[in-house]
Formats: C-alpha cells, structure tokens, sequence
C-alpha cells in the first residue's frame, strides 16, 4: 500500500459541516412534516454524511444504499456510470431523498436520476453536502438541498476520497499536490 501523503488544506471544518447538515435536516424534516421518507445513500463517499443528516431528520424514515462508480482512480469523472449495487427494497410510493456527497461533473446523478423516476416515487429530492457547479456538464440536474457551494479544486475527507483514501478525515480539505 501506498503510505505517502498528499498536502491536504482544511476547507470545511467538523463542526461547519455538522451545523449546516442540521440546518438541512430541519428543512427536510419541515418540509415533509405527516410524511416518512426514504433516503437513497449513494455509496461510498455519501455515508459520512448521510448518518448525521438521517439523525436530523425527525420523520418515520427508511435507509437503502446504492454503489455507482465513475471516478475509478482518478479526478476526473469517466462519464461511464455504472450500478454497482442497487437498492434492495421498492422505491414506488416513497418521498425518495438521493444523499449525495459531492455533485461535480452531474454525470452520476443524469444518469440516476432517470433510472430511479422509472421506479415511481412519489417525489423525487436531490441532497449535497458539496456542489462544484463551476464541473458541471449535466446542467439538467437540479439541487434541491446544498451544505457547501465549492470552487473547482479536488477535495477528500467527510466520506470523500483520492483513489479511496482520505475518507476517514474528519473535515473537508483540498488536495493540494496533484
Ligand atoms: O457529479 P460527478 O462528476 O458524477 O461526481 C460525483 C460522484 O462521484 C463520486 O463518486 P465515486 O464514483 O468516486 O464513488 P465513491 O463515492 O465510492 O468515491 C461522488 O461520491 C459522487 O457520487
Ligand atoms: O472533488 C472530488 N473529490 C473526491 N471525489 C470526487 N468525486 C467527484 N468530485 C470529487
Ligand atoms: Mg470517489
């Protein structure tokens, strides 16, 4: 395994990252107050934050996972996005939150998106705790929920990661070496 480092800047500290995510939860939770959602965690850069937005949501909620890859080993989205694994439960009926890490390129979420309205929810909400619209070549995807609008420097940390690691760092940082 490979043990260099790469210089890593903070950009997004633990705490402004937890603060905003309970501001995004207040809004979902108001937003669907008398309804349960259902929350589609895309693997595997999304699952740090979406365990602290799912405990600040206070409504009856259902939790699936999907793995969708594009990146490979690199920085630059493939375009080719391939399901990986997909829900095992039926999204027909749900209030379905897509919790996204990280829209950049929207290549992930054009093709997802589609996908997953062909299983009919009932309604269809886009969650990101980073956006870097500066990337973006799909510009049909539309955000309904953004933690941090980011310029166009690759990040790791928070669940994000340069060719899987730094995933594990408890804030967001830039790469500043590559
Ligand atoms: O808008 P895009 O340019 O498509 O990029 C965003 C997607 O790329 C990353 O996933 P990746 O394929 O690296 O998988 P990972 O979550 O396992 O790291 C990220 O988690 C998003 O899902
Ligand atoms: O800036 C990024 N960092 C890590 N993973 C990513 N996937 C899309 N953009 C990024
Ligand atoms: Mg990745």
């Amino acid at each position: 395994m490979d043990l260099s480092h790469h210089k890593i800047s903070v950009h997004l500290s633990e705490q402004e990252i937890i603060r905003r995510t309970a501001e995004i939860g207040a809004a979902i939770t108001k937003k669907f107050k008398g309804e349960s959602v259902f929350l589609v965690v895309i693997l595997k850069g999304s699952i740090f934050f979406a365990t602290d937005l799912a405990k600040r949501i206070e409504l009856p909620m259902t939790m699936d996972f999907m793995t969708v890859s594009s990146y490979g080993s690199g920085t630059e989205s493939s375009g080719n996005v391939q399901i990986k694994k997909d829900l095992e439960h039926s999204i027909e009926g749900e209030n379905v939150i897509i919790v996204e890490d990280i829209i950049d390129s929207g290549n992930t979420l054009s093709r997802l998106i589609p996908m997953l309205k062909e299983r009919n929810p009932k309604s269809m909400t886009l969650c990101t705790l980073l956006d870097k619209p500066d990337r973006r070549v799909a510009k049909e995807v539309v955000v309904d929920y953004t933690g941090f609008v980011i310029p166009d420097k690759f990040v790791v940390g928070y669940g994000l990661d340069y060719d899987q690691r730094y995933r594990n760092l408890p804030y967001v940082g830039f790469v500043e070496d590559i």
